[in-house]
């Protein structure tokens, strides 16, 4: 658990995956963002497809910044084959970490073993690189929930993550279903698709256990921790 007594806001940094996603994104909104991430020591930088990468190399290539691409985003409905075509071209373009969405459908559908297939091909494709499973949980049910972080679990992804952040957020319910589910393995939290307020939801779900946050709005959220510690929303500094 993260000690957030001594935890400064620079060290904050790695606690958040900065993400640029929105459909009208264009190249400067990548640069700017890519700029931002490096100057907030944001864990990673995520655009939504691989057409993006070759951009973020020459801006984040020299840094310790992730380079990360979401893989058949935001839908996850396209055929597996698909999805680890894509995951290769992003590896090969220089990607560290992919977010591929699990296809929700096949989920609720209980034909596990084509989401666990496709798991496995995307975990094959991303050759030893970060990968995280998006479940998107807004469309799902509890029962639901479990079955995809058990698959993430089986086919050992590095991360469960809970939405695109296209649609609607997690709630803190559902946040600490991923949490228990996979509390017996490796497999680490990223909560994604933080709703407003996000400062203080972000935070909400750091305490809850979330490892890592995606979010267009981690500057403004690693900012806000002055004031959190002000109103009494995080304990005070003790570093
Ligand atoms: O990975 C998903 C994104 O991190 C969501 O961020 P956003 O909801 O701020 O667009």
């Amino acid at each position: 658990m993260i000690d957030l007594k001594k935890l400064t806001k620079w060290d904050a940094g790695k606690l958040f995956d900065y993400a640029i996603l929105p459909k009208d994104t264009d190249e400067e909104a990548i640069r700017k963002g890519c700029r931002e991430a490096k100057a907030y020591n944001c864990a990673a930088f995520y655009s939504s497809s691989p057409y993006w990468t070759p951009i973020v190399v020459e801006e984040l290539g020299d840094t310790d910044v992730n380079i990360a691409t979401g893989i058949s985003f935001p839908f996850g409905s396209q055929p597996s084959a698909v999805k680890a075509m894509e995951t290769e071209l992003a590896v090969k373009a220089g990607c560290t970490c992919l977010d591929m969405v699990i296809n929700i459908g096949a989920l609720k559908d209980k034909k596990y073993d084509v989401v666990k297939q496709e798991l496995v091909d995307f975990k094959n494709a991303a050759q030893g690189r970060m990968t995280k499973g998006i479940l998107d949980v807004a469309f799902l049910t509890d029962d639901e929930i479990r079955a995809g972080c058990e698959l993430i679990k089986e086919v050992g992804l590095d991360y469960a993550k809970s939405a695109t952040g296209q649609f609607e957020g997690p709630t803190m319910e559902q946040v600490l279903i991923m949490k228990e589910t996979i509390a017996d393995s490796n497999v680490k939290l990223k909560v994604s698709g933080v709703k407003f307020p996000r400062p203080q939801n972000a935070w909400a779900f750091i305490m809850a256990g979330a490892e890592l946050i995606g979010t267009r709005s981690a500057p403004e959220i690693i900012d806000s921790m002055d004031q959190m510690r002000e109103i009494g929303l995080l304990p005070p500094y003790e570093g």
